[in-house]
């Protein structure tokens, strides 16, 4: 696009991708603080006294207002008040959950197994209500920044910022913590704290957008398809609408079996398979700390050069270009990968950092696949893909007792978990019309909490229920709850079936590009 044509912020490229830097800050933190308890199970065990049954309740319970409806209000709030005050007040109200748990953890409530455990919930009623409406505004966001230019691809690069808080929440909290839980909560509250002040600022941009883009219809008289208010007759439409519906209820499935399963996969990693939790010597943190920042940094100043070049109009145009920059991209992963080798295999040992690659993977693989349903479509099949690869990872990591083959399940999660997404999403915005995507999101993460709540808890409360008798600390089976998990694999995969069937019927073109719409 010429300068000419550039009417509002939102059709400058630095703008745009600037605006989806300082909305991902509320997604990192709250991803950040939906996760990081998966690394403390075990020292939520020996520090705290609670129960597998007790750390799924404290998972599932985040879900609760969700269920009945927080995710609708949410969604509503967010028509009537618009994006900056429904991002405020429940950016807001996750921060507040996540001090109140903070607090809980520290003891302010009261040191006894049962206060704590009440307020950590009570907070995370809380912040749940938070992370889910906020994840809606974020959504919203994106579409009103990114529709006509790389919405799956923003989308996906939203959803790695997520991805990384969940990733380093996962890895980092037992250090965080230096082997105690309170810390690693303050300190995750602490960052969606943070993350709200990055809304802050973004906010004075959505003012500026919306006045320009009231400036150009008020002088074309232009109509915008207003955003409507939500009505409980649209729900009915949407569950009425069958290529909604299996996508909704594939989401469902899917992320019963994805979310659930990495709460617990530290702890199944050093049940099952006998990775460490152990903490490193202050020397070794020192010396692989300041390996790490050297060579992660020579990595980002070549990454941030890689970003620069890509964004220069028509750089990719030139073959010879594409293959330098492919070449050069490769030769310096290698060198990083040289650099961390060490670094890489303690990595791999310990449970919590291994389970932190699922999630650290997709971020490299959803902005992937993301640029692929953009550009070449295919979402529904790739939805079909990405339940086949749960289903064997979820096998690997259950009945199989390889720790090779468990390496390979983790590896296919970590595809399912960046193709779904990165193909669901996009293709939500194909099916419903943009003023309605509030209540389309918002029944999808509804129906999605249901089915959270009841893998969180379930898993937790059929780990004790099988492993009954075994004193804590001894090695848990995690067999049976995992196996459990590879049926929604089925039911996906039955679902993604489905959507394609109604997608030819009904015409949503869910698989072509998105960029042709
Ligand atoms: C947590 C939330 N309910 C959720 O499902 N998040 C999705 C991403 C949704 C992005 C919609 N544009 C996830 O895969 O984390």
């Amino acid at each position: 696009m010429t300068e000419t044509l550039k009417r509002t912020l939102r059709d400058s490229s630095a703008m745009r991708w600037a605006m989806l830097i300082l909305l991902s800050g509320l997604t990192f933190s709250t991803y950040w603080f939906q996760d990081f308890f998966s690394g403390l199970k075990g020292l939520m065990g020996s520090e705290m006294g609670f129960s597998s049954e007790e750390f799924g309740r404290i998972l599932a319970l985040t879900t609760i207002a969700n269920m009945f409806g927080m995710i609708i209000i949410g969604g509503i709030m967010l028509d009537k008040w618009g994006i900056r005050v429904a991002g405020i007040v429940f950016g807001g109200i996750a921060v507040l959950g996540g001090a109140i748990s903070a607090l809980a953890a520290s003891g302010f409530f009261g040191s006894d197994h049962g206060s704590m455990l009440n307020m950590i919930i009570v907070g995370r009623i809380l912040f749940g209500s938070g992370l889910e409406v906020v994840c809606v505004v974020a959504t919203r966001t994106i579409v009103k920044w990114f529709k006509g230019y790389d919405l799956a691809l923003a989308m996906a690069i939203n959803m790695g910022f997520g991805r990384l808080g969940s990733a380093m929440g996962t890895a980092l909290s037992l250090d965080i913590g230096g082997g105690h839980v309170s810390p690693a909560v303050t300190f995750a509250a602490t960052l969606i704290g943070l993350a709200l002040i990055m809304f802050l600022i973004y906010t004075v941009f959505d003012i500026k957008l919306d006045k320009q883009e009231k400036a150009i219809s008020d002088k074309s008289g232009e109509v915008c398809d207003p955003e409507e208010d939500f009505k409980f007759s649209d729900l009915i439409t949407l569950i009425k609408n069958k290529s909604f519906l299996y996508i909704a209820l594939l989401c469902v499935t899917f992320y019963a079996a994805i979310f659930p399963f990495m709460q617990y996969a530290p702890d199944l990693l050093i049940n099952k398979f006998g990775f460490t939790q152990n903490l490193p010597q202050a020397g070794e943190v020192i010396l692989w700390g300041s390996k790490a920042i050297g060579a992660s940094s020579i990595y980002l100043i070549f990454f941030l050069f890689a970003i620069l070049f890509a964004v220069v109009p028509n750089n990719f145009e030139n073959k010879k270009t594409r293959f330098l920059f492919k070449s050069g991209a490769l030769i310096a992963f290698c060198f990083y990968l040289f650099v961390m080798k060490d670094i890489l295999a303690i990595w791999l040992d310990n449970g919590a950092k291994t389970a932190s690659l699922i999630p650290l993977g997709t971020i490299i693989f959803t902005p992937i696949f993301g640029n692929y349903v953009d550009k070449k479509g295919k979402a529904a099949s790739l939805m079909i893909l990405g339940s086949l690869l749960l289903i064997f990872a979820h096998i690997s990591l259950s009945i199989l007792d390889n720790v090779y083959i468990a390496y390979f399940g983790l590896l296919s999660l970590g595809v399912a978990f960046s193709l779904v997404p990165a193909a669901m999403w996009p293709s939500v915005a194909k099916i419903v019309a943009e003023n309605r995507l509030g209540t389309a999101y918002a029944t999808m993460f509804t129906l999605q909490n249901w089915g959270l709540f009841l893998f969180f808890w379930g898993i937790g409360a059929l780990l004790d229920f099988v492993n009954q008798g075994i004193p804590e600390g001894q090695p848990k089976d995690y067999t049976i709850p995992i196996l459990v998990l590879v049926g929604c694999g089925f039911i996906s995969i039955f679902l993604s079936f489905l959507l394609k069937k109604a997608d030819r019927k009904q015409n949503y073109g869910l698989e072509l590009p998105s960029n042709s719409n």
